[in-house]
């Protein structure tokens, strides 16, 4: 199953990304967790402690590597592999945490006159790996924005699930992803909403986009706020948000169910 969660900056998304992660690896699914966002901490949202985290380095920062692996050499405009092996990168450059296997990806740039570095093509290669090669629970967390999914790897995923905090600007950026997200042929978009106060913002994510389904509510919360100030997981906090992030995953699974995934590699046992 391949779960890509996305929306505008700030709303939770890190949050909820982590939250799920450990909601799936709790349930006995090998998962694998991917730090796309370059401004995120997906480490210390799955309570990575903070000495492990720092061991992480973005695939993206790793010249030495795509070098090797692109066979590409210094000089610019040199020719490269543009299909190099990446299927031992997650095992060899992850940290395993929970049952969370984590990688950070980080993002690259498309070089000034569309030419395409290394870097750039060992991120897809990869990407295009994780969603059609790879049998685990695949989560992750984005910028705002899907530009992560090329239009060959987008009919992979299935689920986009948008973050939305009760607010118009948020509202608005969904709307946008929504449409981005169809015309590239991904097929199960959902919404969850996040810092929720109260009967009044569920009302009101609830009417704003009806077309798309609401997998549930993430409550505003002192036990997620202090549990970022302190770099753990509000997961193995016990109390409201990891009974709402086990209730988002059920749903999520039962909705898949439903309307069967994208993309099947096997059984995931
Ligand atoms: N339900 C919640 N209750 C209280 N605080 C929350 C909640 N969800 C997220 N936060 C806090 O809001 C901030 C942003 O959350 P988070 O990093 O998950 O959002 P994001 O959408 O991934 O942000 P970015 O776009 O910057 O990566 C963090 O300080 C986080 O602890």
């Amino acid at each position: 199953m391949k779960i890509a969660i996305t929306g505008k900056g700030g709303v939770g998304k890190t949050t909820l990304a982590g939250m799920l992660a450990r909601a799936f690896a709790a349930d006995g699914r090998r998962v694998l967790a991917i730090d796309a966002d370059p401004d995120a901490n997906l480490a210390s949202a799955l309570g990575v402690p903070a000495e492990e985290g720092a061991r992480l380095t973005p695939i993206s920062k790793m010249k030495e590597l795509a070098k090797e692996r692109t066979g590409a050499g210094d000089g610019q405009g040199s020719l490269f592999r543009l299909n190099p092996t990446v299927s031992d990168l997650p095992e060899r450059y992850g940290i395993e945490h929970k049952g969370v296997r984590l990688l950070q990806m980080g993002t690259v740039e498309q070089g000034g006159s569309g030419c395409v570095c290394p870097e750039h093509t060992i991120v897809k290669r990869l990407m295009k790996h994780l969603l059609l090669e790879r049998d685990d629970v695949v989560i992750m967390d984005m910028e705002a924005g899907i530009e992560h999914l090329g239009r060959g790897t987008a009919e992979s995923v299935d689920a986009l699930v948008i973050v939305v905090e009760p607010g118009q600007r948020s509202m608005q950026t969904a709307r946008q992803i929504n449409a981005l997200a169809g015309d590239i042929g991904i097929k199960n978009i959902f919404l969850v909403g996040s810092k929720i106060r109260d009967d009044a913002d569920c009302r009101f994510i609830s009417a704003a986009m009806p077309p798309v389904s609401l997998l549930g509510f993430i409550s505003l919360s002192e036990e997620i706020r202090a549990a970022d100030r302190d770099g753990e997981s509000p997961f193995d906090g016990g109390g409201k948000a990891r009974s709402e992030a086990l209730k988002i995953k059920d749903i999520l699974t039962s909705q898949l169910g439903r309307s069967g995934p994208a993309h099947e590699v096997g059984s995931n046992r």
